[in-house]
């Protein structure tokens, strides 16, 4: 049964980073102007909550709850959606961090594939995905997919085969893989109130044309201005203009990993780009030296020029 207010997702969602204080500990005290920087600044109107731009496999929790309560309760009536990763490699953790999701208020939950014990059929991954979703039945469901970093490469047309007899709540997928053969079975699959959003950010406007209904990414943190001007272009049919700020992006992201790029350099952009205090990373990521993420400022500028 779909909830009364549910609302397809769809444009740029931003994955967000946890701000930590300069201890290391979740600093909450971020996340309302985070929230306006993101709406204001960046035309973002959608979250993605403890994901891997968020470092929640490396949180507790705990430590994930406070965070989707302040995340969900700083965002009312600013974004249209607040969707909380919960996945864990136990079950029992992410059942629970599901029901309190669904307590908060949060739009909807996605989870990755556990990747300790890996789930090596599709049908187990969708089991696993059958047990959490069920202590969370009203909320809508999300598989997200990160081959690169979960190591389980199941193909998601796989996965999502009659996933909605499984799982009521199945809402779509948030697909951070390459394989976009496998991307558009997704969407050619997918039903009328499902959602196929593309993550990685360097190639969206491929996933454009294969059908994607949205985005969720790491860089629409500081690059959503533009990369919602990509999405206008592309629904205008103006591909010269998407491909030559989806050039820049990969531009911006090539000259980035080449110095090295981790979720603790992102978030030293991130934190420069913005004025926030976004803190360290948590190890096993390692802080970003200030010069590493200067030269990647400097690129970002004379690529985007300031609004
Ligand atoms: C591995 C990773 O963090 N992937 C993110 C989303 O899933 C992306 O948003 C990337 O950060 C982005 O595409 C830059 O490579
Ligand atoms: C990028 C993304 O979606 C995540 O951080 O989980």
């Amino acid at each position: 049964m779909a909830p009364a207010a549910y609302r397809k997702l769809a444009g740029l969602i931003a994955a967000t980073f946890t701000p930590f204080t300069p201890q290391g500990e979740v600093n909450l005290s971020v996340i309302g102007p985070y929230i306006d920087y993101l709406s204001e600044q960046q035309g973002v109107k959608g979250i993605f909550v403890n994901g891997t731009t968020g470092e929640s496999l490396s949180l507790t929790v705990a430590e994930r709850k406070i965070l989707t309560e302040e995340w969900c309760q700083k965002a009312k009536g600013r974004m249209d959606h607040v969707i909380v990763h919960v996945g864990c490699m136990s079950v029992k953790d992410s059942q629970d961090l599901a029901r309190h999701a669904a307590q908060t208020g949060a739009d909807g939950i996605a989870v990755i594939a556990p990747f300790f014990f890996k789930p090596r059929t599709a049908e187990a991954l969708r089991e696993f995905m059958k047990e959490v979703a069920s202590a969370a039945p009203n909320l809508p469901f999300y598989y997200y997919q990160i081959p690169a970093l979960t190591g389980v490469n199941v193909h998601v047309r796989d996965v999502i085969e009659g996933i909605e007899k499984l799982i009521p709540s199945f809402r779509g997928v948030k697909f951070s893989g390459c394989d976009l053969m496998d991307f558009g079975q997704c969407v050619s699959y997918c039903q009328a109130d499902w959602s196929v959003l593309y993550g990685v950010d360097e190639q969206l406007l491929a996933a454009l044309a294969m059908g994607a209904h949205g985005a969720v990414g790491s860089t629409y943190n500081y690059i959503g201005c533009h990369v919602n001007k990509l999405l206008s272009a592309f629904e205008k049919g103006d591909l010269v203009q998407a491909r030559a700020i989806q050039f820049k992006m990969q531009e911006l992201l090539s000259y980035a990993m080449k110095l090295g790029f981790d979720v603790g350099v992102n978030k030293q952009l991130m934190a420069e780009l913005s004025g926030l205090c976004l803190g360290p990373p948590r190890l096993p990521l390692m802080p970003c030296p200030h010069d590493h993420a200067q030269l990647i400022v400097q690129k970002y500028h004379s690529l985007f020029s300031k609004r």
